[in-house]
């Protein structure tokens, strides 16, 4: 018998599990899903489409449109679980508050995925109430009010929907003649259709990093920064650690320790901030693990998946060890297919101290990311051209 434990978990499948609802089943989802597995969590995956990453290591899965707030409710109320874990943005985050005023848990907190689901709600929060350093930014929801945010801000500016991720209907304009067309993208891009757009001015930076921060039960933990490079808003290769300078490391931290302690609960959050000389701008957060942070899958001995799946069941996280330079490199095919086949795998693998993962996503249409290559090397340059070297060896085939 041991006195202090307060975690307990049951079988799954059986009346005493431990049941985890994850909304959304993507391939973060999926390593989210797996390191739950170890400690015999039972897992019910949900998202819109059947068979996405998540579920397909799942115990069971539902089909649902998450932004509609009953059919979320009829899936919560139906499955019971001790946890909800929001894996993506677009779900209807108003429910969740009040499935949590009713008892259930949200991870993080259900205030941190209704604030982050939606640009507004966290630069708000982060620029107007914590006083945060960002990129001058305006929210606009007409034709007339975007060119008159354009106007006031200056050129260039980044655009994009308040609801989507992953650089979706996102678009930098540098020129006039680009107005138009990033509004027009604005509007048809986003996760959850038409409405309120963010203009925000470009900030000039001299690299960015994601700084994983752990909130958990014995207090919280930031992993080593991820630096890397994204293009048209979605990224494309990830590395660990980044070289920063001590002043722009000690900022980042607090910027980082200010916006997760205010928005709460236990989990891993993905800071994204932008650093320029030892400046330190807060871009978004993700209270969620991080795309970026696919690169701990091998740069740390517990992943940002590993983390999480820890936190939110109230386990300790006594160090966090990173494992030397490391990173991803993401495998971003583009076209129409519902049966994507990959092969050069073994030229990938032939380099040592590379890994892959591919996430068994059921369709392709239009761009979209299938896998990633995970590389270490003696050097941070050593481990990304190794990465990028795995993902062109790789031919997928539509
Ligand atoms: N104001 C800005 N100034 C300069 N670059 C920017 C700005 N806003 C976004 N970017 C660039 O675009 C990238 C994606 O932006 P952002 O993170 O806001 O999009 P997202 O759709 O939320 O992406 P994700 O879901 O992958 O985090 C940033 O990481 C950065 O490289
Ligand atoms: N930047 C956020 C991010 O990377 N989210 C990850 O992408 C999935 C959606 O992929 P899809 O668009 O290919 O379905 C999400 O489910 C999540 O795992
Ligand atoms: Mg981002």
């Amino acid at each position: 018998m041991n006195n202090v434990s307060k975690v307990t978990l049951g079988t799954p499948l059986k009346a005493n599990a431990h049941r985890v609802l994850l909304c959304g089943a993507g391939e973060l989802g999926k390593e989210v899903v797996i390191e739950l597995q170890r400690f015999g969590v039972e897992v019910i995956a949900v998202d819109r489409y059947a068979n996405a990453p998540a579920m397909q290591v799942a115990h069971r899965s539902h089909v649902i449109d998450m932004l509609d707030a009953q059919a979320l409710r009829g899936v919560v109320e139906l499955e019971k679980p001790d946890l909800i874990v929001p894996e993506i943005e677009a779900i209807a985050t108003a429910e969740l508050v009040k499935l949590e005023d009713e008892g259930y848990r949200i991870i993080p907190t259900a205030r941190a995925v209704d604030l982050t689901m939606n640009r507004e709600g966290i630069r708000r929060l982060a620029a107007e109430q914590l006083g945060l350093s960002t990129s001058p930014y305006r929210f606009v929801e007409t034709k007339e009010a975007f060119v008159d945010a354009i106007k006031t801000i200056g050129l260039p500016v980044v655009v994009k929907p308040v609801m989507s991720s992953s650089g979706k209907g996102q678009s930098t304009v540098s020129d006039e003649a680009q107005i138009n067309a990033a509004w027009e993208y604005a509007q048809t891009g986003g996760r959850a259709g038409k409405g309120r757009v963010i203009v925000e001015g470009f900030v000039t930076f001299d690299y960015e990093i994601t700084l994983l921060t752990v909130r958990h039960a014995g207090g919280v933990s930031f992993c080593e920064p991820i630096g890397h490079r994204q293009e048209d808003g979605d990224y494309r290769e990830s590395w660990q650690p980044q070289q920063m300078s001590a002043k722009a490391l000690e900022r980042s931290r607090e910027v980082a320790l200010k916006i997760t302690d205010n928005l709460g609960g236990y989990g891993v959050y993905g800071v994204e901030l932008f650093i320029h000389g030892d400046d330190v701008y807060f871009s978004e957060v993700s209270p969620r693990p991080h795309d970026t942070g696919l690169v701990t899958l091998v740069s740390q001995d517990l992943s940002e998946f590993a983390l999480h799946a820890r936190a939110i069941l109230g386990l300790p996280i006594p160090e966090i060890r990173q494992q030397g330079p490391s990173a991803s490199a993401v495998i971003l095919p583009e076209g129409e297919s519902s049966e994507v086949a990959f092969s050069g795998l073994e030229l990938a693998l032939s380099e040592k101290d590379v890994q892959l993962r591919l996430f068994g996503k059921p369709e392709l249409s239009g761009r979209r990311r299938m896998g990633v290559a995970l590389a270490k090397g003696s050097s941070i340059e050593e481990a990304r051209s190794k990465a990028e070297a795995a993902v062109r060896a790789i031919d997928v085939r539509l």
